[in-house]
């Protein structure tokens, strides 16, 4: 979806961009008064006064398309000498900005042009591999709760105020996502909650922007298909902790990689730790209730808090939450109300109920796409499944291939049944990846755990299965169904089918339950 501009955005001349950039300022192209009043990085999105970010890419070279850019009224080109050759091999005319890494100075140039540098907004960043979307909404529903205006910016959605906008990615290109800050601030936003995948770090995409406090949950095996190995994925999250990105930052030492980046960053951080007396802020778990814990932090400020969400891993998200909200200067009395209040976060460990109640086993869909948060969603549900817990479960085409085996090893590790089925196979054979993810729940098997395993590629079929095999336990079984959370589509060889997770499980519920026929 295309992300709203300002309504008035700033005339920016071209030959301040030029100078910005210590560039000389271009010819301007025929006639053309070269004001620039908005960027973007996708000749689709081009609105007349734009500046177009021709970026080399890995599929194909944005200069190919500056000429559908002109047409659309973009009045500049900034790129590459590559790129800037191929505008005059094809007889492209447009005032042309030349850098040698156009998409490394754009964050900078989109927040010249957007006028939002400095940022008018309090502005929260939260990276890690699990926990950025649950966190982000607590602190944004603890935010309003205190009556602030916080707009969002994550995984599932872009809130500002009431509006909302399905996401695209995690964080938005550079040029949006200063398109984006400028609108809440022209809408009497006063802060923005976002979430910062490790890829918008490496591409420079929040560059121009300096959170007043960056946050750091966890890292563990995701995306190295992008960034090859952990070396390098930790260094992009790091990039977070440095005055270019943010003024300060709290990070969650619970593992290795937190403890090395509380020591490495270069900003002043503040540990959080659960149990651990020599961090900064602690979560004390209470023995009796795994919902509820007590926060101590600096100044003496003691929280009893209770996490809405379940799971352990919650506990550890809703202190993030409280600790950021204190650490922004709210009150720590009204931030212990305002953590309270329930928020609703699409797609993690959300519950699927049948209307009209009835004996039914727990049914719930959670965006665990990963070993490690497989593991923890479905330790979560645990301890209230006195039946069978059962998981459905496969992983994504075109994506880290190595965490596929990882995941049907978590999944193994706790469920009783293992349904492994499709997730967004995408361009690759969905039988292959099924045959990963069967290889990790195997090993578990063969290693003497006694867990029942079926495979059924067709995902809507499988979530039938789960919830058959187990509707005659009623409310002592579960069915997890994880990986795509609140997704809306199904990408098989590049043609997204609608699938919701939530209504098939519904679905399945129903037709369990004889409400609706088979
Ligand atoms: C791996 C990756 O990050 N790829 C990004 C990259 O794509 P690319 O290099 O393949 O671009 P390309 O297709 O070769 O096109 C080159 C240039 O021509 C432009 N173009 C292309 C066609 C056209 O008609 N007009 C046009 O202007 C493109 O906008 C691009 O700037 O540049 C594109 C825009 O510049 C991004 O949209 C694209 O993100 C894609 C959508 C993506 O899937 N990214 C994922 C991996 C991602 O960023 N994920 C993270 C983390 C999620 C998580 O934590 O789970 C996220 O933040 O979402
Ligand atoms: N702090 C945590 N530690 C481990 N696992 C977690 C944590 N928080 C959430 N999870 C698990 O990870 C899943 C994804 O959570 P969430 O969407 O909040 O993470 P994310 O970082 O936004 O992921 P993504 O970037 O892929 O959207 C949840 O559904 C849950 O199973």
């Amino acid at each position: 979806m295309v992300p709203p501009r300002p309504t008035s955005p700033p005339r920016t001349p071209l030959r301040e961009v030029a100078a910005l950039l210590g560039v000389p300022a271009p010819e301007s192209g025929p006639g053309a008064p070269a004001d620039v009043t908005g960027v973007t990085l996708d000749s689709r999105a081009v609105l007349p006064g734009d500046l177009y970010a021709a970026l080399p890419g890995a599929h194909a070279h944005g200069a190919d398309f500056a000429a559908a850019a002109a047409r659309a009224g973009a009045v500049a080109v900034l790129t590459d000498d590559d790129g800037a050759r191929r505008m005059r091999a094809a007889g492209t005319v447009l005032a042309t900005l030349v850098v040698p890494d156009p998409r490394g100075v754009l964050g900078h140039v989109a927040a010249a042009v957007y006028g939002t540098r400095p940022t008018p907004l309090r502005l929260v960043g939260i990276t890690g591999t699990n926990g950025k979307t649950t966190t982000a909404y607590l602190v944004h529903s603890a935010l309003t709760a205190l009556g602030r205006r916080p707009g969002l910016i994550g995984t599932v959605e872009t809130r500002i105020g009431d509006e909302r906008v399905g996401s695209v990615r995690t964080t938005p290109e550079a040029p949006d996502l200063h398109a984006l800050l400028a609108v809440m601030a022209e809408r009497g936003l006063d802060g923005c909650v976002m979430e910062v995948s490790s890829h918008a770090l490496a591409q420079h995409r929040v560059d121009g922007a300096v959170y007043d406090v960056a946050l750091f949950t966890n890292l563990s095996q995701d995306h190295l298909d992008f960034h090859g190995d952990m070396e390098s994925y930790f260094a992009a999250k790091a990039m977070l902790f440095t005055p270019d990105h943010s003024r300060r930052g709290i990070v969650c030492v619970d593992d290795a990689w937190g403890r090395r980046l509380a020591a490495e960053a270069t900003v002043p951080v503040l540990s959080l730790a659960t149990g651990d007396d020599s961090a900064d802020w602690v979560v004390h778990p209470d023995e009796h209730d795994p919902a509820a814990f007590v926060l101590s932090g600096p100044d003496g400020v003691l929280l009893a808090l209770r996490s809405s969400l379940p799971g352990a891993f919650n506990v550890t998200n809703t202190a993030m939450a409280a600790a950021v909200l204190v650490t922004l200067g709210e009150d720590a009395d009204a931030v212990g109300r305002a953590v309270l209040a329930d928020p609703h976060v699409p797609g993690r460990m959300e519950r699927v109920a049948l209307e009209g109640g009835g004996v039914q086993p727990l049914a719930v869909v959670d965006y665990a796409h990963t070993p490690d948060a497989i593991g923890a969603a479905l330790r979560a549900l645990r301890p209230g499944t006195p039946g069978r817990l059962v998981c459905v479960t496969g992983a994504g085409g075109d994506r880290d291939r190595d965490k596929r085996r990882a995941m049907g090893v978590a999944a193994a590790g706790v469920a009783d049944l293992v349904v492994v089925t499709d997730d967004n196979p995408r361009s690759e054979d969905p039988a292959a990846i099924r045959d990963a993810v069967l290889a990790g729940v195997q090993e578990v098997r063969d290693a003497g755990r006694d867990v029942e395993v079926v495979v059924v590629g067709d995902r809507r079929r499988a979530i039938r299965e789960a919830v058959a095999a187990v509707w005659a336990e009623g409310a002592d079984a579960t069915v997890a169904v994880v990986g795509k959370g609140h997704e809306s589509g199904q990408d098989v060889g590049g043609v997204v089918h609608p699938f919701d997770d939530r209504d098939e499980l519904r679905e399945a519920l129903r037709l369990a339950a004889g409400t609706v026929a088979r």
